[in-house]
Order: structure tokens, then C-alpha cells, then sequence
């Protein structure tokens, strides 16, 4: 049976859910290794949910070391079948500022060292990222966030994610060149998340969190890590509480998502062909296909 329907992956300065109830800590493993901490499963306004650290709750894991694919393995084999991602982000765009919240629609990846499939090992298939964030959760989501009238923080309804590889933040030339792309915001790990959850057929929707303007804004100091700390940590706040108002509104209108049903005609390997240990470790995914 599912525990539950709803997971959080926390990112930088979220490293807790402080309203999580009756938590049990869960030491997960899967086919892909460990996720990068223990999952809290609990409940939050009275649904249970299931949180993750992204970077581990001492945050020790670099965007480029995170295990992605145990992470959203192991929200799926909880019975996940929403989840919610919190992560600090730079501004591209003048009107988009520190203490901000974006709800992005698109995402160009910039990465160059991660894996961003479950598939391989004698089993191909092709999910479509068109759309790559769920566009029924974001709304939800982004409904939440009106909802809380949040002082000094505007809310943007959809935008282009630039996920980058990191760990060293941007060079002024980068930075603008992603402006003229039409990027609105930056940062280093959501866009793996969000294949791999649609993989996984699990409905994905980010509340970037603005902490700074990366280094191409003229009138602001170039971001450092003390920047982003210091205004996540005047966000933590207002991000749990979009949270909870999320979770609260989902578990009462729970939404249908196109991503539940991103396998049905992604997969070209006819299942009888794949190898049984393929099979075996994507147990969890391929499940109701097999
Ligand atoms: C601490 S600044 C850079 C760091 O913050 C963001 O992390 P997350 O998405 O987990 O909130 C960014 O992606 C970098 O990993
Ligand atoms: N400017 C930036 N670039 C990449 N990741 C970030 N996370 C927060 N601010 C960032």
C-alpha cells in the first residue's frame, strides 16, 4: 500500500519539514544505491507525505553527486505519485527578485556529467518533455502561492529554468547568454528530477525560490553562497507554508496528471525481450506494464 501520495525533495536551506508530524525516518535502498538521506514520511495537514534533504540534511552532496534516480526511485516505490520540489535559484530577468517565488514551465539543461534515464540495459524508451514540468500540479501549486498574499515576494507563473552543472556558479558571459536565450531563472539541479520523475510517472512541479541576481545584473553584487543563505533564510518561512497550503489543496482536489501515464507508448522494447535483471530493478516503474 502506499505510504505516500505526496513527496518533497527540500533543496538548498530546506533541510526539514518543521510541521511534519509523527515522522518515521526511512533508510531506503534501491536498485540505483541510496537516495541522499533518509526519506521522513509523515504527515502534513493531515496527508501523509514523504520528505527528502536533496543534498543530504548537512548538505554534502554536490548537484552533480546527487543521486537522482534513487532519490525519485525511492519516492516511487513509497507510492509518490506528486511531488514538489523547493530549490534556491538565481535571476535572469530584472522584474524576477530575491524573495520571489517562480513556478517555471520550461527548462534548458545545461548539465554535462549527470544520468537523466531509468532506461538502458536492453530496454529503450522515449517519454515526451514537451511539457517538462506537470502542468495540473503547477497550477496548484502556483494557486497556493496566491492563495498566502506572501509580503515581499511576487509570484511568477511559469518561466525557463536554466539548470547548469555547477558547483562553480556562472561567468558573466554565461549568465547573459542564458538571458538571451530567454531563461528566467538559474540553478543546478531540477531538471534530472524532472525526467526521471516522468520517467517514473510521477507528476513534478518546482517552487524556485529567487536568492539572488546570479552576476549579470549591473546595480547587484555577483551571487555567493552567503547571499543565497541568507535570503533563503528569510523564504524558509513563506516556502513551508506553500508547501503545507499545497499539500492541503492537492489532498483535497487531487489532480489527474498526463505524467501517471508517461510510459504507456514510450516504451519501443517489447517487455518480453528485456533482460529479467532489467526488469527486476525497474520493478517499481514498469510495473503495471508488465
Ligand atoms: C547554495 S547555492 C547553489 C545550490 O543551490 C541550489 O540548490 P537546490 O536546487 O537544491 O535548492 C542550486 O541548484 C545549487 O545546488
Ligand atoms: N545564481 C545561481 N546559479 C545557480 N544556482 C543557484 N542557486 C541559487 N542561485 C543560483
Amino acid at each position: 500500500m502506499a505510504q505516500a501520495k505526496i513527496g518533497i525533495i527540500g533543496g538548498s536551506g530546506l533541510y526539514k519539514m518543521d510541521a511534519l508530524q509523527d515522522v518515521r525516518e526511512m533508510n531506503l535502498e534501491t536498485p540505483f544505491g541510496s537516495p541522499s538521506d533518509a526519506v521522513f514520511v509523515g504527515t502534513l495537514e493531515g496527508t501523509s507525505v514523504a520528505f527528502l534533504a536533496r543534498h543530504g540534511r548537512h548538505h554534502h552532496l554536490m548537484p552533480t553527486e546527487l543521486p537522482f534516480r534513487a532519490n525519485i526511485y525511492a519516492m516511487k516505490s513509497l507510492g509518490v505519485e506528486y511531488l514538489l520540489s523547493a530549490s534556491a535559484v538565481g535571476s535572469l530577468q530584472a522584474d524576477v527578485k530575491p524573495l520571489d517565488m517562480v513556478v517555471p514551465d520550461q527548462f534548458i539543461d545545461r548539465t554535462r556529467q549527470r544520468v537523466s534515464t531509468f532506461f538502458g540495459n536492453g530496454i529503450v524508451a522515449h517519454v515526451s518533455f514537451g511539457e517538462p514540468l506537470c502542468p495540473e500540479l503547477s497550477q496548484v501549486l502556483s494557486e497556493a502561492i496566491a492563495s498566502l498574499s506572501l509580503p515581499d515576494s511576487s509570484l511568477h507563473r511559469g518561466g525557463t529554468y536554466v539548470c547548469m552543472e555547477g558547483p562553480a556558479f556562472s561567468t558573466k558571459a554565461e549568465s547573459n547568454l542564458y538571458r538571451s536565450w530567454g531563461g528566467t531563472i538559474i540553478g543546478m539541479t531540477n531538471l534530472q528530477e524532472a525526467k526521471l520523475a516522468r520517467e517514473a510517472e510521477i507528476a513534478y512541479a518546482t517552487l524556485a525560490l529567487v536568492t539572488d541576481y546570479d552576476c549579470w545584473h549591473p546595480d547587484h553584487d555577483s551571487v555567493t553562497v552567503e547571499m543565497v543563505i541568507q535570503n533563503l533564510q528569510r523564504n524558509a518561512h513563506n516556502a513551508q507554508k506553500v508547501i503545507r497550503e499545497t499539500v492541503k489543496r492537492l489532498s483535497q482536489t487531487p489532480v489527474s496528471s498526463p505524467a501517471h501515464d508517461a510510459l504507456k507508448y514510450a516504451i519501443l522494447t517489447p517487455l518480453d525481450q528485456v533482460p529479467d535483471a532489467t526488469k527486476q530493478s525497474l520493478d517499481i516503474i514498469l510495473g503495471k506494464y508488465l
